[in-house]
């Protein structure tokens, strides 16, 4: 999170006289985080996260995301609950944004992941991806491939100032991905899309919850797979890290198993996994607002990560044996 819209003492105390949350005891803008602004509060009825939903939230969303929340926390995922107000609505508006608060979840996000926490991850994601097959709205995602060729074409006239040759790598990458090799017959099912080591919070090596569901939405189960490959499995220099990506795929595979079509699609997968974040951060990376609180992040982490995994033909590179047994 970030922090793009203030919010003044006085304001926020009115917003919380429509819930039943006691006496604003303090509050602080989050620093963490890139898509909205978040504070945490801290009330006579203990501490919860206020998030003013900015750039990429559709308003018309919000609704999936909360209820979401609510029905993944209904079927055993630990992730926060929406708070409703007085009048039973969680979803308000403060300074100008939607708006909302959600409980405080315990935990610390990894900032130095190991393979104990990818399998965490792996198992904490097959979970998620259980406990959201009844989950009766729909959200198609707005950033898979339709979605990437406005990116590229917002960013694409300053796209060499950032890395000579950017422009060139991303249009090929994008008519690659964007004429007909992209799978539509795996299974899908209700994906985080989002689900990077700061939203994921650790009590010692053990998952304790999930966060931030603002890009969830409905796509194949093994496109979240393919993003949580990229999060998790690379090594600060960005060398991919295959011990991590096995201890990920196998605690992802005993709790559900990939079939061998989402095994076979993974490296592709991942390509549009990496092309799709490589866009957004790009797109952010040229378009800091000025005067708000937040730390853009590096566009160029994902074109190493795309050129990996370009680089690989089957999914035994990432660990894995083709028929899914363990390497
Ligand atoms: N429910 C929560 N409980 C505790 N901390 C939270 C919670 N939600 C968010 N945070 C804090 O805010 C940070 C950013 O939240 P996040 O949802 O990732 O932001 P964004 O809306 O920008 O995607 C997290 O890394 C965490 O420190
Ligand atoms: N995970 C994205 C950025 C958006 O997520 P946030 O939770 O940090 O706001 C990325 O790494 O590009």
């Amino acid at each position: 999170m970030a922090v793009y819209t203030d919010v003044a003492a006085d304001e926020l105390a009115d917003f919380l006289n429509q819930y039943d949350l006691g006496e604003l005891l303090s509050y602080k803008g989050i620093a963490e985080g890139v898509e909205n602004s978040n504070f945490l509060l801290h009330t006579t009825k203990g501490s919860f996260i206020l998030t003013l939903y900015e750039k990429r939230v559709a308003k018309n969303d919000l609704p999936y995301f909360l209820g979401l929340m609510t029905h993944l926390a209904e079927h055993g995922v630990s992730c926060p609950l929406p708070v409703r107000a007085k009048d039973g609505e969680a979803l308000r508006e403060l300074s100008g944004r939607p708006a909302a608060i959600i409980t405080f979840l315990e935990g610390v996000w990894p900032r130095k992941p190991n393979a104990t926490h990818c399998a965490g991850v792996g198992e904490g994601l097959a979970r998620m991806h259980l406990a959201g097959a009844n989950f009766a709205v729909r959200r198609a995602n707005a950033l898979s491939v339709a979605g990437w060729r406005p990116l590229f074409d917002a960013a694409a006239s300053r796209a060499d100032e950032v890395q000579p040759g950017l422009r060139a790598f991303l249009a090929a990458e994008l008519d690659y991905l964007s004429g007909g090799v992209w799978p539509d017959n795996l299974p899908e099912g209700v994906i985080h899309a989002d689900l990077f080591n700061d939203n994921v919070f650790f009590l010692g090596d053990k998952l304790s919850g999930i966060i931030d569901f603002t890009f969830a939405c409905n796509d194949m189960l093994a496109y979240d797979v393919a993003i949580c490959l990229n999060a998790w499995c690379f090594e600060p220099d960005h060398s991919f890290n295959v011990t991590k990506a096995r201890a990920f795929l196998n605690a992802y595979g005993r709790v559900r198993k990939l079939s061998e079509a989402e095994e076979a699609a993974l490296p592709l997968l991942a390509r549009g996994a990496a092309i799709r974040f490589l866009l957004t951060r790009l797109v952010d990376w040229l378009n800091v607002p000025p005067g708000a609180l937040v730390k853009p992040k590096d566009p160029l982490e994902y074109v190493r990560k795309l050129r990996f995994h370009q680089s690989v033909t089957s999914v035994r590179d990432y660990g894995l044996m083709p028929s899914g047994l363990v390497a």
